[in-house]
This record gives structure tokens, sequence and C-alpha cells, in this order.
């Protein structure tokens, strides 16, 4: 096949396991023009199989090796384009990757032609895409986070890095609004944990630090209680408060951006931001199952599509300022 048509067919695949994925996110792909949408899917598409082979059913040292390889195959590929079947197996993994989970080396094949693509057109250092896949990885060996510190290192991994990857799509003013970029996965990624907070603890991840437990006079094993205590409330509490002055940070994102990126960053700031709305309104029912927004949230959201022409205008709603600042 001619390379042009490798690469056509590659962000057909992109498209494919971005739409299928049914994340919060994707729907806000369509606020940008064609070229940009179909960066936004190879990006997606990256960052999805990077996250689905972390939590896939297999024991943690070998999703390391596969995640290894991943890393490899990405760097590899984006730099010196290697084809993924050059790229040297590393000990212990099966030389029968059709044996490989969730067809891995088939996704590595179909993907990393939009990728590489991508990354070109649109000038993407290798380094936070590799960034991601470290995250990954670091989940994989440690699943507690003794300060928040360590914590905000994660989160920029695998979602200020990101975060910085799209603003390469979606075009900004020089400089790179680095601080508020890097809130902005902050305060996502934040959002995602309380969301998340029971379904992982189930799972043996615990992703809010212990110096936060212990502030509260809790301990982690507090989370799989089946009916929380009011301090493990409080502790959500705070974290939503910390959230909230991190989204009001990472809006700043906004004045940077051109008219093709600020309608998607937009949407995708006011459904997460939402998100942490709903978890807020209720702090006790975080901790036992995991909150969504309801189909009219999402429709009204997903509305705003049609106010595109004027949306990059419209400012942040105050009352996101004042919430945050309480
Ligand atoms: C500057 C800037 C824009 C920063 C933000 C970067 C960004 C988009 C980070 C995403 C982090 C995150 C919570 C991913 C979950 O995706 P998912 O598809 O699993 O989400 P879902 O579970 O809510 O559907």
């Amino acid at each position: 096949m001619r390379s042009a048509s490798i690469t056509t067919d590659s962000y057909r695949r992109v498209r494919r396991i971005s739409r299928r994925s049914g994340s919060n996110f994707y729907r806000s792909f369509w606020l940008l023009p064609r070229e940009k949408r179909n960066a936004m899917c190879a990006l997606y598409a990256f960052a999805r199989i990077t996250d689905d082979i972390g939590d896939c059913d297999e024991p943690a040292a070998l999703r390391t090796r596969w995640l290894d390889w991943w890393r490899q195959t990405t760097a590899l590929n984006l730099i010196s384009d290697t084809p993924v079947d050059h790229v040297p197996l590393s000990p212990g993994l099966a030389d029968d990757t059709s044996d490989w989970p969730i067809d891995l080396f088939r996704h590595a094949k179909e993907i990393m032609p939009a990728l590489r693509d991508t990354t070109r057109r649109f000038q993407i250092p290798t380094r936070y895409l590799l960034e991601i896949v470290d995250g990954v990885l670091a989940d994989q060996q440690k699943t507690r986070f003794d300060t928040y510190e360590q914590l905000e290192h994660y989160c920029y991994l695998v979602a200020s890095a990101v975060g910085l990857a799209c603003l390469h799509i979606w075009e900004f003013d020089a400089p790179l609004p680095m601080r508020a970029a890097v809130d902005c996965g902050l305060a996502f990624q934040l959002t995602n944990i309380l969301r998340d907070i029971s379904e992982d603890a189930q799972r043996g991840r615990i992703y809010l630090p212990r110096q936060h437990f212990a502030q509260h006079g809790l301990c982690e094993d507090d989370l799989l209680e089946p009916r929380p205590d009011d301090r493990l409330v409080c502790l959500i509490e705070d974290e939503i408060r910390r959230a909230k002055t991190l989204y009001v940070s990472g809006w700043q994102v906004w004045d940077s951006l051109g008219p093709d990126g600020r309608p998607m960053f937009s949407m995708m700031w006011r459904t997460y931001r939402r998100l942490l709305d709903r978890i807020a309104e209720n702090p006790r029912a975080v901790a036992t199952r995991r909150v969504e927004l309801s189909t009219a949230t999402k429709l009204g959201l997903v509305s705003q599509h049609f106010l595109k022409p004027i949306f990059h205008r419209l400012p942040v709603p105050p009352i996101e300022v004042t919430e945050a600042g309480a």
C-alpha cells in the first residue's frame, strides 16, 4: 500500500477508536475543523490504548512489559519512522503477538501512521506522548502516593501532557501557557479520580495522597467502608475545593487559543467542570458509586455546538470563578 493510503486508513482507525470509546470528550471533537479533529482522534486513540494496556486484566509485570514495548514503539516510530515489526521485543514478551492484550500489536500498526502524521503536522513534541506512557507505567508500579506533590506529578504525566499535546493541535499564541495547561490537566484528572474513587479503591488503586487522608484522621481502608463516614466526606470536599481553584487557573488556556481551539477547549472544560459540580452535589454518594452526567446535561453541552459562531467569544461564566474562589 502507498504511504498516503496507509495514513488515510490509519486516520480511519483512530476515528473509529475515538468514536467507540464513549468518552465524555469525544463530542467536543466535532467543534474542530476536520484536519484538527482527525489529529485529536489520533492523540485520543493513542492515549486510550495506553490506558487500556495499563487497565487490562493481566499481571502487573506483564502490563509493564507491554507498556515498555509500546513506549519504545512510539519513540522509534515518531523519531525514526521504524516500522512496528522492527521494534525489538523485550525479554518475557511472547513472540506470538496474537496473544497480546487488546490486540496491542495490531493497534500499534494501525494507529502509528496517523500519530506520526499528526505529530509532524502540528509539531507536537514526542516528549509529551512518552510522558503519557510514563504516567501509566508509573501506575503499574506504584498505586499509592504519600504526598500531594507525588499526585501532581502523576496527573501531569497522564493528563497535563495530553493537554500540552492538544494545545499544539488547537494552536496557541506564544508563549505556551504552561502553568494554565498543567493546572487544567490537574483539574480534569482530580475530577476523574474523585468520580472513580470507589471503583478504583475496589481495584486496589487509591490516588488521593496519604498526607490528605492523615489530615482527616483517616486511613485508606476507610474508602472500602460501605457507609462512608463524615471525615471521608470532608476529605472529598477538600479535594473538590482544590479542583475548583485549578479549573479557574486552567481556564486561562482559553486566552492563548485561536478561534479553532476555543470552542473545543471550552466544551471540554465545561463538561468536566459540570461533572465536578455533580460530585459536589453529593460527595457522600461518590464514595460508594460512580457519578455520571445526565443525558439532559450532555445534550445541553452538545447544544453549545450550535452556538459555534459566537462560542469562542464567550467568557468564563462569572459564577464559576466566584464558586472556585469561595
Ligand atoms: C490544557 C488541557 C486541555 C488539559 C486537559 C487535558 C486532558 C483532556 C486530560 C484528560 C484527562 C482525563 C481525565 C482523561 C479521561 O478520559 P476519558 O475519555 O476516559 O474520560 P471519561 O471517562 O470522562 O469519558
